[in-house]
């Protein structure tokens, strides 16, 4: 769930509209982030299509968690421009404002109330400002019970519905708090390595929801499984030392001498 600074849900009304006339919803240009003289991101330049969904992959330390800091407010870059749409500056926002923009990101770990139901854990994402146990006891409107039923069909919880989340499966959790960010209807999901920890099963199931919500969002999924990365991407950036070193379709990243010799070489077999 996205929350602003006092613990209270963002609502999909706070979210601006990104001219997306270009069919480009992330404009990243010239971005440069330095640790100490290290450069993390160095001259990076990136562009996210309005709908798509993009693959980001790289080696441990090539960048791909700074460029996420810099998109979502947490980390300021030296130089660059980072534009949602062509008009939102968001390098003059927090991160209360970008993921009221409508930016939502997803970590790693999950973090859903355990002792709360599936349902429960929707209606706090969905329901108004007024802190969780108003929430709670809050009466949803027909209109907002019929966005959770929806959502918990993209989810694939409809079953799970009165369930405590804390006895839900690690890939149901991660499915869920996914369908805590749709609540707030972003425009833009950044997910950071989606199926770590996950079966077979749920990771077929990870790619079918991801893939489902491209077009409506727009998506980029950070992730080191490359059977994974070659069952949903259509386009992949591949990272190296804070810049882009190439982008395409798998089968071109996997044909690219460069890509293979500092990242695939090893994994070349897996991949
Ligand atoms: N706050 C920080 N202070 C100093 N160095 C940092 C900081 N954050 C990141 N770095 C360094 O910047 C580089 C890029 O890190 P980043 O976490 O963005 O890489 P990554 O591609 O996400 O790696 P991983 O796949 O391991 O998560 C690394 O060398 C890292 O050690």
């Amino acid at each position: 769930m996205i929350v602003d600074k006092q613990g209270s849900p963002l609502l999909a009304e706070d979210n601006i509209r990104p001219d997306t006339r270009h069919g480009v919803i992330l404009y990243v240009e010239d971005v440069s982030v330095s640790f100490d003289g290290f450069k993390a991101l160095n001259d990076l330049s990136l562009y996210i299509n309005d709908g798509e969904l993009r693959c980001l992959i790289g080696a441990n330390g090539a960048g791909k968690t700074t460029l996420m800091d810099v998109i979502t407010g947490k980390t300021r870059p030296d130089v660059g421009k980072v534009n949602f749409g062509q008009q939102v500056d968001l390098l003059g926002m927090d991160e209360t404002q970008i993921a009221r923009a409508g930016i939502g990101r997803k970590f790693q770990k999950p973090t859903v109330f355990e002792m709360l139901t599936v349902f429960e854990n929707l209606e706090l994402s969905l329901a108004g400002d007024k802190g969780i146990w108003t929430n709670l006891f809050h009466k949803l409107s027909g209109e907002q019970k019929d966005e959770i039923g929806k959502i918990l069909q993209t989810i694939g919880l409809t079953k799970e519905c009165y369930m405590q989340a804390g006895a839900l499966s690690h890939g149901q959790k991660q499915w869920l708090e996914i369908g805590m960010l749709l609540a707030a209807k972003p425009r833009l999901l950044l997910v950071d390595e989606p199926v770590a920890g996950m079966t077979g099963q749920e990771t077929e199931r990870t790619a079918e929801l991801l893939t489902s919500l491209a077009g409506e969002h727009s998506v980029v999924v950070v992730e080191h499984d490359m059977a994974f990365v070659r069952s949903i991407a259509r386009k992949v950036t591949v990272l190296h030392q804070g810049s882009v070193l190439a982008e395409g379709s798998m089968s071109e990243i996997q044909s690219n001498p460069e890509v293979v010799r500092v990242y695939l070489g090893e994994d070349q077999g897996a991949a």
